[in-house]
């Protein structure tokens, strides 16, 4: 099936000689994209499709890896003897629940790493306990090259997210910069002021083929990755060439359109925060994977988030766009994310949905 997503050109703003038509361009597309459907193509990144093909490599090898090696860097709880922090690790085949439901599939979760310069928040670095979000990565030891590689690509990628979220700045038509704008100044700059220490996930993710054979006309039952939307800012897909896997929500909320991997380019999509931000007008899409290949798919979605201390709420120029009404009284990003984590924790017990602290 031929995607109908639309691709973006991003290069005109990582490039300072570009001109102000080709920034107006790109931001226009990325209007459309968001408004109809949530998800598009981003191609001018700059990052060499060498790279990028390193990055599925690397995590095809450690998914390859015999799982005593995998549970070396195991996800434990948080506060426990483990030295677990409760998001950060390898977490093993059908741990992930989404809609309550065990998906098909193994990951590892990495994060920005904790800021415990900060007195509030601070726990010693020489503890073995730690509290949510506060331990360590858990770096796989196998492939040694892995831990470097992805550093240097987490790098890049903070460059794509920051021009990207400045282009919608752009696009959304809020008032050009003047000096001594703050964090909460609703300026074309405020998502890139509030991403500047992006509290980004890198997720590795492989799953192999789902076993349940579909029945004809009826819905899906077994899922490598169930519905869901992304909780953060934007996500900048990677994935191996499998098609037919990632699904995105037409905006009918009845047709799914194939999201298949487009060689070089990222698989872009918004989540909740710019949904909030923008008081639902650009809405952030529901999706869900479905790998029924025979080959072990490997995706590495990398989750460009706001500030953990960035406060989230719906900007005055887009409530007035969209009738006058905010949508959420706004909290800060870390608020939002520590729910996501507990609602984790309780999912099996309440039965809710969940993903990978995905709602
Ligand atoms: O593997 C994919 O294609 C998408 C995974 C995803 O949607 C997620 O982890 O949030
Ligand atoms: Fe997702």
């Amino acid at each position: 099936m031929i995607s109908s997503l639309p691709i973006i050109d991003i290069s005109p703003f990582l490039n300072p000689s570009s001109s102000p038509e080709a920034r107006q361009n790109t931001a226009s597309a990325i209007n459309s994209a968001c408004m109809h459907y949530g998800f598009f193509y981003l191609t001018g990144h700059g990052i060499p499709t060498s790279k990028l093909d390193q990055i599925v490599d690397l995590a095809r090898q450690f998914f390859f890896s015999p799982l005593e090696e995998k549970n070396k860097i195991k996800r434990h709880d948080a506060g426990g003897p483990e030295g677990g922090d409760g998001a950060r690790g390898y977490q093993g085949m059908g741990e992930n629940i989404t809609l309550g439901r065990r998906d098909v599939q193994e990951a590892v979760d990495l994060y920005r790493e904790w800021d415990h310069s900060s007195a509030s928040t601070s726990s010693p670095s020489t503890s073995r306990t730690h509290k949510t979000l506060q331990g360590p990565n858990l770096w796989p030891i196998s492939p040694p090259e892995l831990k470097n590689v992805y550093l240097e690509y987490i790098n890049q990628l903070q460059g794509v997210g920051a021009a990207l979220v400045r282009a919608m700045g752009v696009s959304l038509n809020l008032d050009v910069p003047s000096p001594g704008a703050d964090a909460n100044t609703e300026d074309q700059e405020i998502f890139v002021r509030n991403t500047d220490r992006s509290f980004w996930v890198m997720r590795m993710i492989g799953y192999p083929p789902l076993s349940t054979p579909l029945k004809d006309g009826e819905d899906p039952t077994e899922f490598s990755c169930g519905e869901h939307s992304d909780y953060g800012c934007v996500t900048l897909l990677l994935a191996d060439p499998t098609p037919g896997a990632l699904q995105v929500l037409a905006k009918d909320n009845k047709t799914w359109i194939s999201a298949d991997p487009i060689p070089g380019a990222f698989v872009v999509n918004i989540g909740d925060m710019i949904e909030r931000w923008t008081n639902g007008l650009w809405k952030s899409t529901r999706h869900r994977v479905i790998h029924r290949g025979n080959n072990y798919r490997v995706s590495v979605p990398f989750f460009y988030e706001p500030n953990f201390d960035a406060m989230v709420k719906p900007l005055g120029k887009l409530v007035q766009r969209t009738g006058g009404q905010a949508v959420h009284e706004g909290n800060t990003y870390g608020e939002h994310l520590m729910g996501k984590v507990f609602n984790n924790f309780y999912s099996e017990v309440l039965g809710e949905d969940c993903g990978k602290l995905v709602d």
